[in-house]
């Protein structure tokens, strides 16, 4: 299965051009990843956009969907497990050998942060324009679910709250770190939206029934985006911001007024910097350790 998780890349697919922004968009075979895929080649139909999913079957299933809204468009997949580290470096390394750079990486499969981002800095920094990071964090990140002294949250109970905490101290140290080599990391709640992850909390009939009661709310709760499309809209936002504009303490919220309207509304993190510098460095000897076993999965 590992082995089957390195890499598929669609023959017919041509290699970038120089000119082309190469999108990497994680979790892109539904929910919020998928919409962020369309809406991203309705904003720019030249990008190309590279698919990382884990199921073979369900990424080539949202190509295809892709593709069938824009025919002309440039879409390729790389299969990686973001739970398994071998998936991962394996797909890093399949990244490296397709692509001279990426200019913008969407991590919106939902997972602690290190090494993905670790293993493409050679894609991503130093390059002629900055390349960007957009982690799809939450609203539901937590100082007070995150511990230092057990950030991989092997003892707690609230590992959604404490890996988005993570992934947001994750982000503004990045920012102080490699900013000057044209990195630009940035934060992003989608807001709630009906995708196989709420799915999973109540079954579809209910939340279907209680549709209508939802856009009641949306009324007072601007964050109840609801569907995939609105989700993705702070995403779709800062594919639009010249980086250097924003601000790395800010999350970036999607927002749909009752109406429907669609927005971004910026909200100040509550992200201690010491925390996120001490974080950087347990993270940073995490990898080191990690690695040291898959020497042969590193380019030298
Ligand atoms: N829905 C919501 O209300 C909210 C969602 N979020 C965040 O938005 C992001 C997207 O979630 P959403 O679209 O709602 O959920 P979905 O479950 O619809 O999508 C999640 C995506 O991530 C992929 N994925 C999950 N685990 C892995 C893994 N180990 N390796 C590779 N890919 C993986 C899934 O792949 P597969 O198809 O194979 O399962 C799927 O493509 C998540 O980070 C979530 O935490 C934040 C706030 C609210
Ligand atoms: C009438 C309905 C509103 C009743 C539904 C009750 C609950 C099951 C849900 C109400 C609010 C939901 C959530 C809000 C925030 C999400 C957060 C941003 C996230 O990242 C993960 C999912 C949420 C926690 C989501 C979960 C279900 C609710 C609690």
């Amino acid at each position: 299965m590992a082995a089957a998780a390195a890499a598929a890349v669609p023959v017919a697919t041509p290699t970038p051009g120089r000119m082309e922004r190469v999108v990497l968009v994680t979790g892109a075979s539904g929910g919020v990843g998928l919409a962020l895929c369309r809406r991203l080649l309705e904003e720019d139909g030249r990008i190309h956009l590279c698919l990382a999913c884990r199921n073979a079957q369900r990424s080539e299933a949202a190509r295809e969907s892709v593709l069938a809204a824009h025919p002309a468009a440039q879409v390729s997949t790389v299969e990686v497990d973001l739970g398994s580290l071998v998936s991962v470096l394996r797909a890093a390394r399949d990244l490296r050998r397709r692509f001279q750079r990426l200019d913008f990486v969407y991590l919106n499969a939902g997972i602690m942060p290190n090494p993905q981002v670790r293993q493409l800095e050679s894609l991503l920094c130093g390059n002629e324009k900055p390349s960007r990071l957009i982690w799809t964090s939450s609203s539901n990140a937590r100082e007070t679910a995150f511990s230092l002294s057990d950030y991989q949250h092997a003892k707690g109970q609230e590992s959604y709250s404490s890996s988005k905490y993570a992934t947001d101290l994750t982000s503004v140290v990045l920012n102080r770190k490699l900013n000057k080599q044209g990195l630009y990391s940035s934060v992003v709640c989608p807001g709630l939206v009906m995708s196989n992850m709420t799915y999973r909390i109540l079954p579809v009939f209910l939340w279907k029934l209680l549709m209508p009661i939802m856009w009641l709310i949306r009324f007072f709760a601007k964050t109840y985006t609801l569907t995939p499309y609105n989700g993705a809209e702070a995403h779709v936002w800062l594919f639009k911001q010249k980086p250097e504009s924003l601000d790395a303490l800010v999350k970036y919220h999607s927002c749909t007024s009752g109406l429907g309207k669609n927005y971004v509304e910026p909200r100040k993190m509550d992200v201690d910097e010491e925390t996120a510098e001490k974080l950087y460095e347990k993270l940073l000897e995490l990898e080191k350790q990690a690695l040291e076993k898959y020497d042969d999965l590193l380019d030298k």
